[in-house]
């Protein structure tokens, strides 16, 4: 089976990175297109993945399309694509952050596929993937079957954990994993800031306040305590956690979090709607 990746940003690299890094894909099954020839020329000389100079050939190569432009070159990129896709039956991926199955389904419908005729997969990737630490969210169209929608989790599984979920749950996922990780780096970085403050070197305070998180991210995962009562571990009475801990709230540091999702998921349901 042959992945496409039309767009080869930020994202794309994280994932088709991943997926041959891994050695969970052969290089060979996979294909890229940019319109910047540098950047996906770049991939192949990295890679040794199958770099071609057009999206009709990426088409033409690939059994999975996965259409990793920014969500405002999707109409334009899919509507001119359309034809080609209905004909040779291919399997539409999209990661753009809000944008409906709907409205995907809209620029691929043409006279040979009328209404939703095309497997569409919607995919919320992160980028971790990079280094095979991604997690993504995968829910299908009407058109795409379970096999579609199996074959779509196996390649974002080369890359990280994959959950199916309901579409209108996407907006939400988005924030808490799409785009969480920029606000992880943002909480690594103000930990390593305020080392430096300290007096500490900045690469040193960085590498330390990173494997502090990750440790924190890993004993969520594999302890049997909620990451609640994992908080009271830490807390000596009349310490020095419970100190900051009482400082941060005194800013609002949960309810601070809770907005910067809410913006997030407001963000997400804005360009749903077209905006
Ligand atoms: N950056 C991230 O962490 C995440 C991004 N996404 C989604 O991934 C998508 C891509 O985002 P990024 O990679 O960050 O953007 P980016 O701007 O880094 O990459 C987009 C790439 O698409 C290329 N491109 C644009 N129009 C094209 C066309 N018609 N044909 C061929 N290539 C074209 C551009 O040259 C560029 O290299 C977006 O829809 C975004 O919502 C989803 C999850 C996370
Ligand atoms: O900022 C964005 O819109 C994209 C979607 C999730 C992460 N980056």
């Amino acid at each position: 089976m042959t992945v496409g990746f039309i767009g080869t940003g930020n994202m794309a690299n994280a994932i088709v990175r991943g997926m041959v890094g891994s050695g969970g894909f052969p290089a060979g099954d996979v294909v890229v297109f940019d319109r910047n020839a540098s950047k996906r020329d770049l991939l192949g000389s990295d890679l040794g993945v199958r770099v071609v100079a057009s999206a009709e050939e990426l088409v033409e190569a690939s059994d999975v399309v996965v259409v990793s432009v920014k969500p405002q070159g999707i109409p334009a990129l899919l509507t001119g694509l359309a034809d080609q896709i209905a004909d040779r039956r291919r399997v539409v991926v999209s990661i753009a952050a809000g944008t409906p199955l709907e409205r995907l389904e809209s620029f691929l419908t043409t006279d040979a596929a009328p209404g939703a005729q095309t497997a569409v997969v919607r995919v919320m990737p992160n980028v971790n993937a990079m280094i095979g630490a991604g997690m993504s969210a995968v829910t299908g169209n009407e058109a795409a079957t379970a096999e579609d929608v199996a074959t779509v989790l196996d390649v974002f599984r080369a890359v990280g954990e994959v959950v199916e979920i309901p579409e209108s749950q996407f907006s939400t996922y988005t924030a808490i994993a799409g785009s969480s990780p920029a606000f992880t780096y943002l909480f690594i970085d103000a930990l390593s800031r305020a080392a430096v403050a300290g007096g500490m070197p900045k690469a040193q305070a960085t590498q330390i306040a990173a494997q502090a998180v990750l440790g924190s991210a890993k004993m969520v995962r594999e302890s049997d305590k909620s990451p609640w009562d994992l908080i009271d571990t830490v807390c000596s009475p009349g310490g020095t956690t419970v100190a900051g801990l009482l400082a941060l709230e005194d800013r609002g540091f949960l309810s601070t979090v809770a907005h910067g999702v809410g913006a997030t998921i407001a963000r997400d349901k804005e360009m749903n709607a077209g905006g």
